[in-house]
């Protein structure tokens, strides 16, 4: 009975604590914000997933900057519907929707060719869309679905499009990754999980994997006037755990210390815009700072072996 009344009586303390201090936590969760002046007129932005949560938010501020923003979206109504609010919300907003559906090879293969067919210059590409924790699934073309929507796919997609953005250099290349990157490893052994699944490594993994790649391709780029930078955008409260019902309760009881889409699409922000970074390449950002990568993310061996694996893969030659 005693023991009742100390977990209630300590849980009444923490909500009070809580609701008093909630406009400081709201504050603290909301980490940086990208304060570049940059516009972007004359500019074309290609942002992955960019119906909902950070992608969408990160449309809408590229938008109000003057970027004629792509926004490629696997469900082509839902984009236009998004495509409107933007719209709704920014009336000079130039946002058009194309369809790409990162989990089918043969998707990513026709929205660049049309792409490449019909847009003369990409400045800015964000590797934003991203599924986490979902059931074992495999894509189109057989890849476990973390490793391939999450890497594979936007890997394949750079590849085609990194012509057209070193054309238009000075470029930028933004990959949303996570913190989850810390606990993830590569398991050449075993990409796509055949042996056993874990949906919550198969994320760290695709996770790592965003940052190992931004790595390589920034060490490619050398001297091209094309720069690449990863991302963690923080907590955010968005659609994300949509496939895990104790992510989504957690997500939901704690929201107050996560960030809204809008916060968390400012370190992608800073990183496609801001001028100080011009010439920045092959880092990890988080709350529009550097930020810490852990040692499996650091390994230029790993790197390359990923490169080649990735490459092997996709049957695609990509030196
Ligand atoms: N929400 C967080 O706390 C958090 C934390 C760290 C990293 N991230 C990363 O941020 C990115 C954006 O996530 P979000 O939080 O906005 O979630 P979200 O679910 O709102 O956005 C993900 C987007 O990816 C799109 N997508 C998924 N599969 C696709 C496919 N096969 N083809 C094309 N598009 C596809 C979805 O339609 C959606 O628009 C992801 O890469 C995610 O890993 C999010």
């Amino acid at each position: 009975m005693m023991v009742l009344l100390v977990i209630v009586a300590g849980l009444g303390v923490v909500t009070l604590l809580v609701i008093l201090f909630a406009p400081h936590i709201r504050k603290y969760a909301a980490g940086g914000v990208c304060r570049s002046p940059v516009s972007l007129e004359g500019k074309t932005v290609l942002i992955t997933g960019a119906n909902t949560g950070i992608g969408k938010e990160t449309a809408l501020e590229l938008a109000v900057r003057g970027a004629r923003v792509i926004m490629a979206c696997r469900d082509i109504d839902k984009g236009e519907e998004s495509a409107d609010s933007i719209r709704a919300s920014c009336a000079h907003a130039q946002v058009e929707v194309r369809q790409l559906d990162l989990a089918d090879t043969c998707s990513i293969r026709a929205f660049a060719q049309k792409f490449l067919a019909e847009v003369n210059q990409l400045h800015i590409l964000i590797n934003n869309a991203g599924v986490m924790m979902c059931p074992y699934t495999k894509t189109i073309d057989g890849f476990e679905m973390h490793i391939g929507v999450n890497h594979l796919g936007h890997f394949l997609l750079a590849s085609l499009l990194i012509g057209l953005l070193k054309r238009s250099a000075p470029a930028r290349i933004v990959v949303v990754s996570s913190l989850a990157h810390n606990f993830g490893w590569i398991r050449f052994h075993d990409l796509h999980s055949q042996g056993s699944y874990n949906s919550g490594l198969a994320y760290c993994q695709s996770k790592l994997a965003n940052v190992l790649f931004a790595r390589e391709l920034s060490r490619r780029l050398k001297d091209t006037n094309v720069t690449v930078n990863s991302v963690h955008p923080g907590t955010v409260n968005s659609d994300l755990t949509r496939h895990s019902t104790l992510m989504t309760i957690f997500f939901s009881v704690f929201s107050t210390f996560l960030k809204t889409p809008r916060e968390g699409a400012q370190t992608s922000i800073y990183c496609a815009i801001a001028d100080e970074l011009h010439s920045i390449s092959g880092k990890h950002f988080s709350d529009c700072a550097p930020a810490f990568v852990a040692p499996q993310g650091r390994s230029e061996e790993t790197s390359r072996r990923l490169w080649d694996v990735s490459c092997e893969q996709l049957g695609i030659q990509w030196d």
